[in-house]
C-alpha cells in the first residue's frame, strides 16, 4: 500500500472501566474496499465509529487522506456513515434527503439539483421518486436514498455499518452486487461492517477479523479461508474439519503424524503453515471440498479414516456428509459434487480420505 487513506495505528478504547478495543491497527488503501467481520461485540461497530469521528479513540494514532483526525468532527471529515438502521429524514423528500449534505456545504441550489439526480441515476431509483418521502419507498429503496445521501457529498471513504442486515435475501443480493458495481465505479473508499462471511468474501478486497477486541488477522479473502492465522479464523469463514496432529519442524517445512492415521506422516510444506504456528493444539484444517469416499484403493500419500455416516444434505451442487470418526469430537463434514446417485447412506461405514501435503497446518 503506497499511502493509506486511512492509517489507525494501536486505536484503544474504553467504556467506562471496559475496554473494547486493546490496539487495533488498520490501514485502508485509497480505494479499497475492507471489511470488517467478528463475532456480536468484538468491536467492530466501535472501530467504525471512531473512523466516523463518532467516537473518540481513549489512545492511538488515526490519520485520513493524511491528516491527524484527533478532534476533527464527523462532519469535516472525508468520511460518510451508512447506518444499519435507516436514517432518512422521514419529513423530508427523497430529493431533499439526498441533498441535504450538500445544503449543509451551501453548494448552490442547480448544483445541488444536477448531483442529487445523478445519485438517483447511481443508485437505479426513477426520478418520480424524487417528491415521495422515505415511507413511501420499499426498505431497499431507501437504503439505496441512504447510500445516496453518503456519497453525494464525493467522500473520499464510505463507511457501511450491517447496511444491509435488514433486507431480506433477495433485496440484499441485488444490493450487494450494486455496491460491488458502485465501488468499482467511483473508486471512493469501503468499509463495510458485516455478520455476514459469505457477504464479506464476495464483496472485500480484503477482510479484517476481529475477536474480543483485537484484530486477529487481515488478509484477502483467499488468505483468510485458505490461509487462516488460527483456528478462530479458519472456524469463522467457511465450514471446517480439524485434524489433531503431532508437527515436528524440518528442513523444508514440518512433519506431521496423527494418531488417527498410525504410520503415516507426511511433510507440510511452509506456504501450508500458518507463520503464527504454536505448539498448541495444533491441527490440519482440511475443508470439506477437499475430502473424498474412498471405495477402492487409496491414493499415493493419501490419509484415510474410517467412520460412520450420520447424516447427510443435499444443497444441490453438492451433498454434504456429516461422518462420526472415532477419536475426533466432532463429525467430520464431506462435500462431494451432487450426483442423482447418493455415493452413501445413513449409518453405512466408510472411508474418507484426503491429500494431506494439501491441508493448511495451523494450531489454537
Ligand atoms: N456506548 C457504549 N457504552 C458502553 N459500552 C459500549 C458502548 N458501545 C459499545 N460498547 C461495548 O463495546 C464492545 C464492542 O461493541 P461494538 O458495538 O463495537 O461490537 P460489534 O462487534 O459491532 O458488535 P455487533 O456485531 O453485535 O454489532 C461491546 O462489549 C459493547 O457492549
Amino acid at each position: 500500500m503506497v499511502s493509506p487513506i486511512i492509517d489507525a495505528a494501536r486505536i484503544v478504547k474504553d467504556y467506562g472501566s471496559a475496554r473494547a478495543l486493546h490496539g487495533v491497527s488498520l490501514q485502508v488503501g485509497a480505494g479499497e474496499f475492507v471489511a470488517l467481520v467478528g463475532p456480536s461485540g468484538c468491536g467492530k461497530t466501535t472501530l467504525l465509529k471512531i473512523l466516523a469521528g463518532f467516537e473518540e479513540p481513549t489512545d492511538g494514532r488515526l490519520e485520513i487522506e493524511g491528516k491527524d483526525m484527533r478532534g476533527v468532527p464527523a462532519a469535516s471529515r472525508p468520511t460518510r456513515m451508512v447506518f444499519q438502521k435507516l436514517a432518512l429524514f422521514p419529513h423530508k423528500t427523497v430529493a431533499e434527503n439526498i441533498g441535504f449534505p450538500l445544503k449543509l456545504q451551501k453548494v448552490p441550489v442547480a448544483e445541488t439539483k444536477d448531483r442529487v439526480r445523478g445519485m438517483l441515476d447511481l443508485m437505479h431509483l426513477r426520478p418520480d421518486y424524487l417528491q415521495r418521502y422515505p415511507a413511501q419507498l420499499s426498505g431497499g429503496e431507501q437504503q439505496r436514498v441512504a447510500l445516496a445521501r453518503a456519497l453525494v457529498s464525493r467522500p473520499g471513504v464510505l463507511l457501511l455499518d450491517e447496511p444491509m442486515s435488514a433486507l431480506d435475501a433477495k433485496l440484499k443480493k441485488s444490493l450487494q452486487a450494486e455496491l460491488k458495481k458502485l465501488h468499482r465505479e467511483l473508486g471512493t473508499s469501503f468499509v463495510l461492517v458485516t455478520h455476514d462471511l459469505e457477504e464479506a468474501m464476495m464483496l472485500a478486497d480484503r477482510i479484517c477479523v476481529m475477536r474480543g477486541g483485537h484484530v486477529v488477522q487481515v488478509g484477502t479473502p483467499a488468505d483468510i479461508y485458505y490461509r487462516p492465522a488460527n483456528m478462530f479464523v479458519a472456524g469463522f469463514i467457511g465450514e471446517t474439519n480439524f485434524l489433531p496432529v503431532a508437527a515436528v519442524l524440518t528442513a523444508s517445512g514440518v512433519q506431521v503424524t496423527s494418531p488417527l492415521t498410525p504410520g503415516a506422516s507426511a511433510e507440510i510444506a511452509t506456504e501450508h503453515v500458518a507463520p503464527s504456528l504454536s505448539e498448541k493444539g495444533t491441527a490440519l484444517l482440511v475443508r470439506p471440498e477437499s475430502i473424498r469416499i474412498v471405495r477402492n484403493d487409496a491414493k499415493a500419500g493419501e490419509w484415510t479414516l474410517e467412520g460412520v455416516v450420520e447424516e447427510y444434505f443435499i444443497k444441490g451442487s453438492s451433498t454434504q456428509y456429516r461422518i462420526r470418526v472415532p477419536g475426533l469430537e466432532a463429525a467430520v463434514i464431506v462435500d462431494l459434487a451432487g450426483s442423482i446417485v447418493l455415493p452413501a447412506r445413513v449409518g453405512e461405514t466408510v472411508r474418507i480420505g484426503f491429500d494431506p501435503t494439501q491441508a493448511f497446518l495451523l494450531s489454537e
